[in-house]
């Protein structure tokens, strides 16, 4: 039995995160309703579904930031017993169209990441400052350091977030839709980057719009209507199947080369017929 002073890395083998039991009402209205779910360490999971489903409530239910009912545990420790230092190193987070102040610089915005590793008012380690450098050049914001954030276009400025989430070395990281205001090079980029943050053992979770994106993922979280209708992993027929089936049959998931893709469905509605509805 886990007590107050347990730090999440004590408890090797749990997932990275669960949730059990876990309803979450917004403005008096329930929006998630008794979600059970277990993401495994060291694989990525990307969470889609369609808009108002319940994603971004339920990526930010796993995070803690979130009155809720049920249990949520990050590395088998219940979120409320894990100490608020130790939570922010062990999970960044990266939020939808987060802002951070606009006459900040981008390496000061970096920098924040670096905040749950420093003492109360101590300045940047020589070890802090050469992180930071280190995430601004692995995502081209290097070169905008001294500049406001103000002064920095929308995908400049999301590039920026990124390199402040990854600057915090934390083993999980949760995004949502991390790929606003990407070009397909950056979002190439970081399809790669977080292949290999997985690879080095992070736990990774992305809330997605961009279904070929998502659809590289180890594992998808497919939600509606603030319920799970599925949790598979990619390489499963059975998971393609509910990808499609969630969004109306209006996308088709295809093979193109080595990677699953999903592409429009332009049939006018109603007039797609199905393998298996199709006439015996
Ligand atoms: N503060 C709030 N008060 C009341 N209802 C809310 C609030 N925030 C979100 N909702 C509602 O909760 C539901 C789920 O919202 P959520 O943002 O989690 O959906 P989503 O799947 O991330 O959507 P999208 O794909 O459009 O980003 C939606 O119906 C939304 O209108």
């Amino acid at each position: 039995m886990a007590n107050r002073t347990d730090t999440p890395s004590q408890h090797s083998l749990a997932p990275a995160l669960s949730a059990a039991g876990v309803s979450v009402q917004l403005g008096g209205q329930p929006v998630l309703h008794e979600v059970q779910l277990q993401l495994q360490r060291g694989r990525w999971t990307s969470i889609i579904g369609p808009n108002g489903a319940g994603k971004s409530t339920l990526l930010k239910a796993l995070a803690g930031l979130l009155p809720l009912q049920g249990q949520v545990e990050l590395l088998g420790q219940p979120f409320d017993k894990v100490p608020a230092r130790e939570r922010a190193k062990t999970m960044a987070w990266l939020g939808q169209s987060e802002r951070a102040l606009d006459d900040m610089t981008a390496f000061d915005t970096v920098m924040l990441g670096r905040m749950p590793h420093q003492n109360w008012l101590a300045t940047a380690s020589g070890q802090d400052i050469e992180i930071v450098r280190q995430v601004m050049q692995s995502n081209h914001v290097w070169q905008f350091k001294d500049r406001s954030l103000a002064e920095l276009s929308g995908g400049e400025r999301q590039r920026v977030m990124l390199a402040r989430v990854l600057a915090v070395q934390a083993p999980v990281v949760l995004m949502d839709e991390p790929l606003a205001n990407l070009d397909p090079p950056h979002q190439t980029e970081w399809l790669l980057d977080m292949r290999a943050l997985v690879q080095s053992g992070v736990s990774l979770v992305s809330v997605l719009h961009e279904v070929s994106i998502a659809l590289q993922a180890d594992d998808l979280v497919i939600v509606d209507k603030g319920r799970i209708k599925h949790i598979g992993a990619c390489n499963d027929p059975a998971t393609r199947a509910a990808v499609e089936a969630v969004f109306e049959h209006r996308i088709h998931v295809r093979q193109v080369g080595q990677v699953w893709t999903a592409v429009p469905n332009l049939q006018p509605l109603g007039q797609t017929v199905y393998a298996d509805q199709a006439p015996q």
